[in-house]
């Protein structure tokens, strides 16, 4: 049988070889999936023993092989967590193959329900004495296919570890397990006048933001997960448990050896299991004013953040949405809102402060032609904003029923911003696709959805073709193909070209050494 394999260079002797043994292998599981990244005309996966839908051999493989899970680590696992806190059923199976992005399901062989540390630790060491694939799972809202078990294995679902420790008001910090999402913790921590300000659009498990080093609407201001996580445990894949800021320890800052923490944040799961994460907290500001104004195009909205990111205006948010999805988000939320190139902002600090920074930011969107600059004061009139600009993936979904969407979440160098916009839509006038563009641009972050008719290969085939495109222009701009989603199975071809090959081989070898067997989400990130 071959062994895993993700290269670009197979030949089509080789090709008919793999599908040649997948089929001897009787009692292996195994397919041999095109990468969907690949553009070209080569679509989606070919399951092995059918026709392999491309001709052109040019394009990513990945050759996924697994062995029917070992009855006797069943029975170990089943053991270890009892009947109820093990599932082999078809259904929890499917539920936990899959995320929110547009990838085809990949389930695991069998999903677990740990509750405490001890009991993930005991998973970790079984499932590594049978040489058996791990894939942590918090509330499955990642977009870039993390929780696809592409080689099968056990899929650890953690949203049973319950709790959220002592707050710390003084030191502004709390501990919280993995099944703890971020509202919840907001919720909690109000009444002590403190806040985590990291916000994607989902109410995402804190610990599965750690995995993905998440960020949103906040970053701008308050930094991602990278500058808002103190300490992690984590279980490895041999089931010993590390603290990666030593057991306990919960300072701001600290020169204590390698920075093992911002190791784990963005591993997405392929290096350990994160069990706990301990989080800075923020002071709710004594006054929060939002505001939004409409731009006569893309461009001069763009002109007025990088004009308002030079100026060091401390803005708490700055998010624009063009004309289509302003469109989506009036029908979707319910909200009227100027159909028009739109900056969403939000102001923090004092009554006096707030004000001034406000009226600083409106007096530079009206020099670059906005109007309309209108308030949103009250605590359900800014809530109603965000919820709605939370809310756009679903808005933008459902302008066109039946398609899908590839995402993009592309990063550049703010004074790069234009640029790679006007570019971008260029490249949407072009292919005939539509493709809302939205994003965090006070940190140069923003997506598009490239929408696809699933029925329609050249529809798809020109979407990757555009995403790819974009990623890439990213990339020459000095930026990353993910300035927040991560890499998970999506984002894999444009590792190497934006990191280096000695960049990605050092990672390899930290992986190496610390989950020896590939075992933890192996497939991902590279
Ligand atoms: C509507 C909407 C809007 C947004 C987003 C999603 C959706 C559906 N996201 C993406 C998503 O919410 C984000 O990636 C979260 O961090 C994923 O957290 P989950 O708990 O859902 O991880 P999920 O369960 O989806 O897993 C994601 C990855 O992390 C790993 N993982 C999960 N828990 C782990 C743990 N405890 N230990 C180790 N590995 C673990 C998994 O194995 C997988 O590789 C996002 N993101 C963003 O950054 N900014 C944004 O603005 C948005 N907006
Ligand atoms: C589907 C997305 C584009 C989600 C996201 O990252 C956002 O809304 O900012
Ligand atoms: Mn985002």
């Amino acid at each position: 049988m071959p062994s895993l394999s993700f290269r670009d260079d197979f030949s089509v002797g080789e090709i008919s070889e793999i599908e040649e043994s997948c089929r001897e292998a009787a009692s292996s599981r195994c397919s041999l999936f095109v990468d969907q990244a690949s553009t070209d005309d080569c679509q989606g996966r070919a399951k092995v023993g059918q026709p392999l839908n491309c001709i052109s051999l040019t394009y990513f493989f990945f050759l996924s092989t697994f062995q029917e899970l070992d009855e006797n680590l069943v029975e170990s696992l089943t053991s270890i967590l009892g009947e109820k806190r093990v599932s082999l059923t078809e259904p929890v199976r499917e539920q936990h193959g899959r995320d929110e992005g547009p990838y085809e399901p990949m389930p695991p062989q069998m999903v677990v329900f740990p509750e405490t540390t001890d009991e993930v630790s005991e998973v970790a060491k079984a499932c590594y004495s049978f040489n058996v694939p791990m894939i942590p799972f918090g509330t499955g809202t990642g977009l870039e296919g993390g929780t696809l078990a592409l080689n099968g294995g056990v899929c650890l679902d953690l949203m049973r570890m319950h709790g959220i420790g002592d707050v710390h008001a003084e030191d502004f910090f709390v501990s919280v397990r993995p099944g703890v999402t971020r509202l919840h913790l907001n919720r909690f921590i109000k009444d002590h006048g403190l806040w985590f300000p990291v916000d994607p659009g989902a109410d995402a498990s804190l610990c599965g933001m750690c995995a993905t080093s998440a960020s949103g609407t906040n970053a701008v201001k308050y930094g991602t997960m990278k500058e808002n996580v103190l300490n992690l445990e984590v279980v490895l894949a041999d089931g010993r448990v590390l603290h990666t800021a030593g057991k306990d320890r919960c300072t701001k800052k600290s020169s204590a050896g390698y920075n093992l923490t911002n190791l784990f944040l963005g591993s997405e799961g392929t290096l350990g299991i994160i069990t706990e994460a301990t989080l800075k907290l923020h002071a709710i500001p004594e006054t929060m004013l939002s505001a939004i104004c409409s731009f006569p195009s893309v461009k001069s909205a763009v002109e007025t953040t990088i004009q308002i990111m030079s100026s060091s205006i401390p803005v708490a948010r700055i998010e624009l949405l063009d004309e289509e999805a302003m469109k989506a988000c009036n029908a979707y939320s319910k909200t009227d809102y100027e159909i028009a190139p739109t900056l969403f902002f939000e102001f923090h600090g004092s009554e006096a402060s707030v004000e001034a920074e406000a009226s600083l930011v409106g007096d530079l969107s009206e020099a670059n032609g906005g109007s309309g600059f209108r308030y949103a004061k009250t605590p359900e009139d800014r809530s109603k904003l965000w919820k709605a600009r939370h809310d756009m993936y679903y808005a933008i979904l459902s302008t066109k029923p039946g398609y899908r969407a590839v995402i993009t979440d592309v990063c550049v160098p703010v004074s790069q911003l234009e640029t790679m916009i006007t570019e971008t839509q260029h490249d949407f006038n072009v292919s005939g696709l539509s493709g809302p563009i939205l994003g965090h641009v006070g940190d140069g972050n923003f997506h598009s959805f490239v929408m696809f008719d699933p029925e329609d290969d050249s529809q798809l085939k020109a979407a990757r073709e555009l995403a790819s495109r974009m990623a890439r222009r990213a990339l020459a701009l000095k930026g990353t193909c993910t300035g927040e989603h991560g890499v998970g199975w999506g984002k894999k071809p444009y590792l190497d070209e934006e990191l280096g090959g000695v960049n990605v081989d050092v990672m390899r070898q930290i992986k190496a050494a610390l989950d020896p067997k590939n075992l933890m989400n192996p497939g991902k990130v590279f």
